[in-house]
């Protein structure tokens, strides 16, 4: 490989600002390092405030919009600011611009949910009525379809801001994805992982994304080096499912595609906000097929869906 980033000439790597994201973006670092035996001064991380971090007053959903964690990133990697952006992909959109493309993804870290209570409890130990903070209406649907007695508020913010919330009495419980809480190493949280059987995560939790320009011949190189081939044959699955059901983070739809060897399996449902309903669908496919998979899996759904099913999209 001739032309590796040096001290002189950085390798610029773009990143959201939050305490998650930039441990994304230091791991990514890390990886590229080991495996081109650089030093750490051969990358530079360029810290990018995007739409989403700023407003913090309102609901996502109500800010609307795809991209809302992405646009200002993305604009820094087409006009050559940046080189690569590290991205949490359960916050992406399913599209990248023209220009852009996402093909690298880092070993996945575990997909679940936990449930965040400052005793350790469950949701079956929350009394009826129970106050329990998230902004995903995907874990919103999902509880209040298994507990409509409860009464769900909004908790925006990063997951600091979260505990501090808790800690406050806003609310006796919410939501964080493990993910979060390992790669921030927040050992000292009480968290409950929540069962796949009972909870099924937002599509690409877990998985952080490299993002570069497609005619950048050099970053697909460095970015092969530090691919990992099983997250990304899951992440075609799941991609090609919220695809063709035209979702993103902020809509109730869940999914996640496991390898058991040389099959992938994949579960996926799609929710009214209130609960009231859940269409569930599953199947497997070899390894290598996952997006055909996404496709049928959404398409099931899509015809199963009754008349009024999807009026939540706008
Ligand atoms: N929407 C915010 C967001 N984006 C990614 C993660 C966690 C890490 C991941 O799923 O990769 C979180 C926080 C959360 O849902 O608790």
């Amino acid at each position: 490989m001739t032309d590796l980033p040096t001290s002189a000439a950085p390798l610029r790597i773009g990143t959201r600002g939050s305490l998650l994201a930039l441990a994304q973006a230091h791991e990514t670092r890390d990886r590229l390092m080991a495996a081109f035996d650089l030093r750490r001064d051969a990358f530079e991380v360029v810290v990018i405030k995007t739409t989403g971090d700023r407003v913090q007053d309102r609901s996502l959903s109500e800010i609307g919009g795809k991209g809302l964690f992405t646009r200002e990133i993305e604009d820094a990697l087409l006009s050559g600011e940046i080189d690569i952006a590290v991205h949490s992909m359960k916050d992406m959109p399913t599209l990248q611009p023209d220009g852009l493309l996402i093909d690298a993804y880092l070993p996945r870290e575990d997909p679940r949910d936990a449930f965040i209570t400052l005793d350790g409890g469950s949701i079956a130990d929350l009394p009826r009525g129970a106050t329990v903070g998230t902004s995903s209406l995907r874990r919103r649907a999902q509880l209040m379809h298994r507990r409509p007695d409860l009464n769900v508020v909004e908790f925006r913010g990063n997951l600091q801001t979260r505990m501090t919330k808790l800690r406050d009495g806003v609310a006796q419980a919410t939501f964080l994805a493990m993910a979060g809480l390992i790669r921030l190493g927040m050992d000292e949280v009480p968290r409950r992982p929540m069962d796949l059987s009972d909870m099924l995560p937002a599509l690409a939790q877990g998985a952080i994304g490299i993002e570069r320009r497609a005619d950048d011949a050099r970053m697909a190189e460095m970015l092969a080096a530090v691919h990992d081939r099983e997250t990304g044959l899951r992440l075609d699955c799941e991609r090609a499912f919220l695809l063709t059901l035209d979702g993103s983070c902020q809509t109730p739809i869940a999914g996640l595609a496991e390898l058991d060897g040389g099959t992938l399996r994949f579960r996926g449902e799609i929710l009214r906000p209130d609960g009231s309903e859940v269409l569930a669908t599953s199947g497997d496919c070899p390894a290598e097929e996952g997006a055909a998979l996404g496709t049928r899996m959404a398409q099931d759904l899509l015809d199963r869906a009754p008349d009024g099913f999807f009026d939540w999209r706008s």
